[in-house]
């Protein structure tokens, strides 16, 4: 049997509306993500397990990950041998933790792996950005490809080869904190404006491009400086509760950033020290997380997409 884990990202990472994403790894080793086991059988079989599975469609026909095998199939590999495939779930919906794109990341790169096929990593990301695209409102690649490859990356139609890696500072933590109900992406994609003054697209492009360039050039904390949201955040907080006094607080508990992770409600923030990250997680379980949500300190998951044993850790 293949067991593919896929990790939860952070999108638009505050400056890259679309364009920029996080891969992230819990510093106690927990797999935040979704994993798919797909083995050979008698005919093609899809189930779905795991923590989550009861909020998705009970129908498979409208499950992701039931349909990128259908695709697989008739498009890619017209000749695979039937198989099993189990999604086990373990991400919430509509969290902003790259949820649909964990499924469909580990489910192509399951079945990629299963049927040996000469797909370039570029299609297959290409064919991972046809599928986010269907439930979130919009194509964009910033889940896929830091779910697929691991670490920070820039990636958009426009990107060479759809991403590119860039190098962060492997002293900051980041916590994740998801509050516990769901705010979808489509729905958060719809309150934003559909076009932008030159003014604000000049500073977006400004922001981003200089961001990058001290990043590359490992001035972490220049970058650090540079990390505000002028694009979502004004439109989308109001659709988070808590956010705002989320975002007031945590700064003298020492985060250095507070930002919406991809659509929301997930907030996450950057710390330089352990310490500042446990005391903004513990003001975040007082205050923003109620009894379905969950926090995480994390670093970044530099392995991105790849094959795990089925002994490893929950
Ligand atoms: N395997 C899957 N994982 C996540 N969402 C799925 C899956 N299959 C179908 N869906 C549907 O796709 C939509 C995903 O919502 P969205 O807000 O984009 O989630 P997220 O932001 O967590 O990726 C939901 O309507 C959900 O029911
Ligand atoms: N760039 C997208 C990211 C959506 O991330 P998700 O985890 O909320 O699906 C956006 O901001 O709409």
């Amino acid at each position: 049997m293949i067991s593919i884990y896929a990790p939860a990202s952070i999108g638009n990472f505050c400056v890259g509306f679309d364009s920029l994403g996080v891969a992230l790894a819990p510093i106690d080793g927990t797999l935040l993500g979704d994993i798919v086991h797909v083995e050979a059988a008698e005919k093609d079989q899809f189930s779905c397990i795991g923590p989550y599975a009861g909020k998705l469609p009970s129908e498979a026909e409208e499950n992701l990950a039931y349909q990128c095998l259908v695709h697989f199939r008739e498009h890619v590999a017209l000749d695979m041998p039937p198989v099993s495939l189990v999604l086990e779930k373990r991400l919430p919906i509509g969290s902003g933790l790259g949820s649909s794109a964990c499924s469909v990341v580990a489910t192509f790169a399951a079945l990629n792996k299963f049927a040996h096929t000469a797909l370039s990593q570029e299609a297959l990301i290409e064919l991972m950005a046809d599928f986010e695209g269907k439930v979130s409102g919009a194509r964009h690649y910033d889940n896929i490809t830091p779910c697929y490859l691991g670490g920070l990356q820039l990636t958009a139609d426009l990107v060479p080869n759809k991403a590119m890696s860039l190098p962060v500072d492997e002293a900051w933590y980041y916590v994740a904190a998801y509050p516990g109900f769901a705010l979808n992406t489509a729905k958060a994609r719809a309150v934003m404006p559909d076009s932008i003054s030159s003014h604000d697209s000049v500073e977006f492009a400004q922001r981003l491009s200089s961001y990058c360039l001290l990043m590359q050039s490992a001035r972490f904390d220049e970058a650090l400086a540079l990390m505000q949201d002028t694009m979502a955040e004004p439109y989308r907080q109001g659709l988070i509760t808590g956010y705002s006094d989320a975002k007031a607080a945590l700064p003298e508990l020492g985060a250095e950033l507070v930002s919406i992770s991809g659509a929301g409600p997930t907030l996450f923030t950057i710390c330089k020290t352990l310490n500042a990250a446990e005391q903004c997680q513990a003001w975040l379980r007082q205050h923003y997380i109620n009894e379905h949500g969950f926090s995480h300190i994390c670093k970044l998951d530099n392995q991105g997409t790849r094959a795990i044993s089925l002994g490893a850790k929950s």
